[in-house]
């Protein structure tokens, strides 16, 4: 992974990505669904960038567009100042599904298959590396294994360990942790931050889950309900996962629910907590 110092995302002001004005369209032969409208953000060297908003507000689009898997309607995605006009290498994306690993080639060929196929190293160098980023999720012993013989959460190592090893300059991650048990999606997210202490990587990551986003994330941007725009960014540097439970860190998830759904109560009140909802299908959910 391209890796910043820690200190550089304080001294180097110029973004890495720029969503600038983006509105994202389907088009089908009956009819033009708006994902979003004129949304705009930065993200600088280093980030822990969470795009956080209610089901349908258009958070996937978005990182699909970053992608280079859509074009948008409006406005331009840059990458170190370059217009995104499809996909690359510099890009890679990490899914919520288990299923995206091909179930043929084991742990190790799977890390390596993008590195080969891009042509960006050589047989040797490839296993090499691949070794190396499945040391770093902590899979080393699985090189040999099969993705079905992998637990839901060694899986999503294995697709963070792919991602990583293509070195991109931005890290996309959809939802990686959604399908998880609520013990190995607190352990993934964990695990992510001790990653990124490590390798310092930039990181764009999609949620629904306000808690997950203020673990997550440095900054946070938040969307309004279908079509997307931004409704505010946030700064939740500072939190990580010592800092759940915290006062200031329940006091930052209802000034997010506030901000998101001003007319209905914030969590813990009126009968409900921040997990377990009963939510309606364009509100937020809380799962973690
Ligand atoms: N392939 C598609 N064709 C037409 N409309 C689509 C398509 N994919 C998404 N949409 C619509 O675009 C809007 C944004 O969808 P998107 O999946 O980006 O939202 P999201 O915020 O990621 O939602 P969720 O949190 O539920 O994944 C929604 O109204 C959705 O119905």
């Amino acid at each position: 992974m391209r890796s910043v110092p820690a200190s550089a995302a304080a001294v180097t002001t110029a973004p890495l990505l720029q969503v600038d004005g983006v509105s994202l369209e389907y088009r089908t032969a009956r009819s033009v669904v708006r994902a979003t409208h004129r949304v705009g953000f930065d993200v600088l060297p280093g980030d822990r960038f969470v795009l956080l908003g209610p089901s349908g507000c258009g958070k996937s689009t978005l990182l699909k567009a970053v992608a280079g898997f859509l074009t948008p309607r409006d406005g331009e995605i840059r990458l170190e100042g370059k217009p995104v006009h499809g996909p690359g290498p510099d890009r890679i994306v990490v899914f919520q599904e288990f299923d995206q690993l091909p179930p043929w080639k084991t742990v190790k060929q799977n890390v390596m298959f993008p590195l080969l196929a891009s042509r960006t190293l050589g047989r040797r160098e490839a296993a090499e590396r691949a070794l190396h980023y499945l040391d770093k999720v902590g899979l080393a012993a699985f090189a040999d294994a099969y993705p079905h013989t992998l637990s839901g959460g060694m899986k999503q190592r294995v697709a963070i360990a792919r991602a990583l090893a293509m070195q991109p300059k931005i890290l996309l991650m959809d939802e990686p942790f959604a399908a998880l048990d609520a013990l190995t999606r607190r352990r993934m997210q964990e695990e992510l931050l001790a990653l990124w202490e490590e390798v310092r990587f930039t990181l764009l990551f999609v949620t629904h889950s306000i808690e997950e986003a203020v673990v997550i994330g440095n900054r946070v941007l938040l969307l309004s309900p279908h079509p997307g725009r931004v409704r505010a960014e946030l700064d939740t540097a500072g939190f990580g996962l010592a800092g759940l439970g915290s006062s200031r860190f329940q006091a930052t998830v209802q000034r997010i629910h506030h901000l998101l759904f001003p007319d209905s109560p914030p969590p813990g009140q009126g009968g409900e907590g921040a997990e377990g909802r009963t939510l309606s299908p364009t509100d937020l959910r809380f799962a973690i």
